[in-house]
């Protein structure tokens, strides 16, 4: 398609996954437009904050499968644009040593030979100073893990879309979606068209696959972002060597606890729990639970002595939740070129670069360089509430 208003693909959400997708998609000569209905850059989503964590530590193989090439895509954007997005840290991996939950963690780093070093209590307080192991908990490093600056990878790859002639139009929102072999998308500002759209509108999702008689068991929630500040300043430094760290399971809470050493404010640890409450992504902070923060207080309080156990700052930020934290990553049931890119669960950010190519081969009705069955709409069978 050539007029204006026309083109290959449009891409609904400049989150990290949009912005990736529409990368791709250029770089196959696609005419792409990527739509976003905040002014860029904004933190009502997903994506936005300066830090997430990379690892290859997950308790299945094929998130751990996936970050090998991942790793590479990362390397290849920096190079790219000339711009530092990792640093390196490690990932300290803690919980019960006989608990299911991080057997499963360790057993999968080893069966995929990644790089990792198991410590002992005796040998844990040398090579990490002021953390307390429980008595009875494991711990191992996954050496490769590190931070990624996510607001300027956000940037990086926007850029680098635009350099290839991709057009990203913010402050613009997405009010219909008319399927058909070309489809039709409605925005506050104008009508485009495209042989494929692709939906990657995070918290939004359902709200945009309303207008294509879809919706997926999907729940939004509130995360308390905190930060933690240190007794002695320092103390918990990335400089200092201090690792990201992610406790499976403990005393304190079922799901995740999880921390990046102090960076991007000095003195302040970022230390968050692996779930919120729901929310209406419209009225995000109406949300005010923060059974989440007493959580981790305890948490704190118990083993990280060198931190203050109350959080200094406060941010916010939204997962969107499937029922089995896998991803959506698929062509709408009725609809083949229309492909969805939703449920990132809390933990997308860091395969951003290997699912923008994954979604952009679904869009070209291409063979999927990797097996997305973990990601089909279809493994919610009845739960899928489908008008069609
Ligand atoms: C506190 C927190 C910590 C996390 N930590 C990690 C981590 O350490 N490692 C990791 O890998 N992942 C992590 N994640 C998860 C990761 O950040 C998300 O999985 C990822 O950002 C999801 O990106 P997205 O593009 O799907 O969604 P979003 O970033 O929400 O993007 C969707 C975009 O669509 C736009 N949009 C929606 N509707 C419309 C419309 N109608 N018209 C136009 N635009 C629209 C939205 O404005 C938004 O910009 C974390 C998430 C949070 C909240
Ligand atoms: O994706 C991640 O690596 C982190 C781990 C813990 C929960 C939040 N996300």
């Amino acid at each position: 398609m050539s007029a204006e208003g026309e083109y290959d693909c449009i891409v609904i959400g400049a989150g990290v996954q949009g912005s990736f997708t529409a990368y791709q998609l250029a770089k196959k000569n696609q005419k792409t437009l990527l739509l976003e209905q905040f002014l860029l850059p904004h933190s009502r989503g997903s994506s936005h904050g300066q830090t997430r964590i990379i690892r290859r530590a997950y308790d299945q193989d094929f998130y751990t499968h996936m970050m090998e090439e991942c790793y590479e895509l990362w390397a290849q954007l920096e190079r790219e644009a000339g711009v530092k997005l990792y640093r390196q840290t490690g990932l300290l991996v803690m919980g019960p040593e006989n608990s299911e939950s991080y057997q499963q963690f360790k057993v999968t780093l080893q069966r995929n030979k990644t790089p990792m070093v198991v410590l002992t209590h005796d040998n844990f307080s040398q090579h990490i100073p002021n953390v307390n192991l429980a008595p009875g908990d494991g711990a191992f490093v996954d050496i490769s893990a590190g931070v990624l600056f996510a607001d300027r990878a956000l940037r990086t790859v926007q850029g680098q879309f635009q350099k290839l002639g991709g057009v990203i139009r913010d402050n613009e929102t997405v009010t219909n979606i008319k399927p058909g072999p070309v489809v039709t998308v409605s925005t506050s500002a104008g009508v485009y068209r495209a042989k494929s759209l692709v939906i990657t509108a995070g918290p939004w999702t359902n709200k945009l696959l309303a207008h294509t008689g879809l919706q997926l068991p999907l729940e939004v929630v509130k995360i308390n972002v905190c930060y933690w500040k240190e007794k002695v300043p320092g103390s918990y430094n990335v400089k200092r060597r201090f690792p990201c760290f992610l406790l499976t399971e403990g005393e304190e809470a079922k799901e995740h606890i999880y921390g990046l050493p102090s960076n991007e404010y000095p003195g302040l640890v970022k230390i968050c729990y692996h779930m919120g409450s729901e929310t209406d992504p419209d009225q995000r902070d109406k949300q005010t639970d923060r059974s989440d923060i007493e959580i981790l207080g305890r948490y704190v309080t118990r083993c990280l002595p060198g931190l203050v156990p109350e959080p200094a700052v406060v941010e916010s930020c939204m997962y969107t939740l499937t029922p089995d934290r896998h991803f959506v990553l698929d062509c709408h049931p009725a609809y083949i070129n229309i492909v969805i890119g939703a449920g990132f669960s809390g933990h997308g950010f860091k395969f951003g670069p290997v699912i923008g190519k994954l979604l952009c081969e679904l869009s070209l009705g291409e063979m999927p360089s990797n097996d997305l069955s973990p990601f089909r709409i279809r493994r919610f069978h009845a739960k899928t509430k489908s008008a069609l």
